[in-house]
């Protein structure tokens, strides 16, 4: 087992059979349990889950952005800048990481206060990134720059607001200066982690407007981080469900919607009965998200699913391809797909 078998035509990243643990005094937390995932290049791809799943753990890991007590305990992570061209994430020194984080892969977390110094300006932030990725000589020289990017995410008066503080912007304003940043290395792809859950309502679908303008007109590749299944219905052309730290099911993303499978995704979306409406939070799903010291043996869900058998609570299921996009990781479809050795990742 492990590598997995992926199917991206032009990857722009590629994960294989991933582990992350934390080592924590109450014990080793098994967060990310064989992840395996590409994204195509141009894509909009989207992790989804409830909390505590390992949504962000996953997306950080892409480039080894896993402080302690976590640790990457095994696996395989390519960046690919350009089809054909493979980096090996897993073999860069610290510093050749650095150059790839936050200029060719960048990202936007939840809340863009912590993303901004509140000391300085924000077109001095714009021009540090620059600057750190050598960009540009000096902090001044990047002010130019600063205005053009403040001018793409739509703040209002750019001229202005590249002289103004953190706190002299609104949480919407503030986010459009962060996803400013984030364009400052003309980043290739861009990982947004849940990045309208700090804001209004109106605020997050202005925000979510520009990244998929963004996306389109500079040609970018997103992964979507979000536990709204409304999100993942409006941005997303591809989708992972994941659950207790492993993806039970990938697909299109509406193939997802119109012939979910895994149990899980089931009851996800038996919980968002209109996915164009936007609910907040997953809730309504029976049972919690297990303890992942002591993880239940065999299928990670097998506590909380309708259809558990025998083997559920033994053997770990194997991921099951149903079609060529479509794969799901669990027992009720193996006899309708025989040959698991062929099948198992
Ligand atoms: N620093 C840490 N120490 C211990 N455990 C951690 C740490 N960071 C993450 N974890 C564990 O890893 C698992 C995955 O966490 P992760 O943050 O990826 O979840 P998530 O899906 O992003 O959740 P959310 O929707 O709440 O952001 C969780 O069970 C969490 O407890
Ligand atoms: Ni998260």
């Amino acid at each position: 087992m492990g590598g997995g078998m992926l199917r991206c035509r032009d990857p722009i990243v590629e994960v294989r059979d991933l582990y992350v643990n934390f080592y924590t005094y109450a014990g080793v937390v098994k967060a990310i349990y064989g992840v395996s995932f590409c994204i195509e290049r141009g894509e909009t791809y989207c992790l989804v889950g409830e909390t505590g799943c390992g949504k962000s753990v996953t997306s950080r890991a892409l480039t080894r952005l896993i402080q302690p007590p976590g640790r990457i305990e095994k696996g395989e992570i390519y960046y690919y800048p350009e089809p054909g061209k493979r980096i090996d994430i897993m073999r860069l020194s610290e510093e050749e990481l650095r150059r790839i984080r936050g200029a060719e892969i960048a990202y936007i977390f939840q809340d863009p206060g912590s993303a901004l110094d509140p000391l300085y300006t924000i077109g001095y932030q714009i021009s540090e990134t620059m600057l750190v990725h050598d960009m540009i000589k000096k902090i001044k020289e990047g002010f130019t720059r600063a205005v053009e990017l403040l001018k793409k995410t739509l703040i209002p008066d750019p001229e202005r607001r590249v002289k103004s503080y953190p706190h002299e912007l609104s949480g919407g304003m503030k986010q459009r200066a962060v996803i400013s940043m984030s364009l400052a290395n003309n980043p290739k792809l861009i990982i947004a982690d849940e990045p309208t859950t700090a804001l209004d309502v109106t605020i997050q679908a202005q925000i979510m407007e520009l990244l998929r303008e963004l996306k389109r007109r500079e040609g970018l590749t997103l992964l979507l981080i979000t536990h709204n299944m409304g999100l993942v219905a409006e941005m997303c052309d591809r989708v992972a469900v994941m659950y207790a730290g492993i993806i039970v099911e990938e697909a299109p993303t509406e193939e997802l919607f119109s012939n979910p499978l895994h149990p899980y995704t089931q009851l996800l979306l038996r919980a968002v009965p209109d996915p164009t409406k936007k609910i907040e939070k997953l809730e309504s799903i029976p049972g919690t998200v297990p303890n992942l010291i002591h993880p239940p043996p065999g299928c990670r869900f097998h506590p909380r699913c309708p259809y558990m058998a025998e083997i559920c609570r033994q053997d770990r299921p194997p991921e099951i391809w149903v079609n060529e996009r479509h794969r799901v990781a669990c027992w009720r479809y193996i006899d309708k797909h025989p040959n698991p050795a062929r099948l198992i990742h």
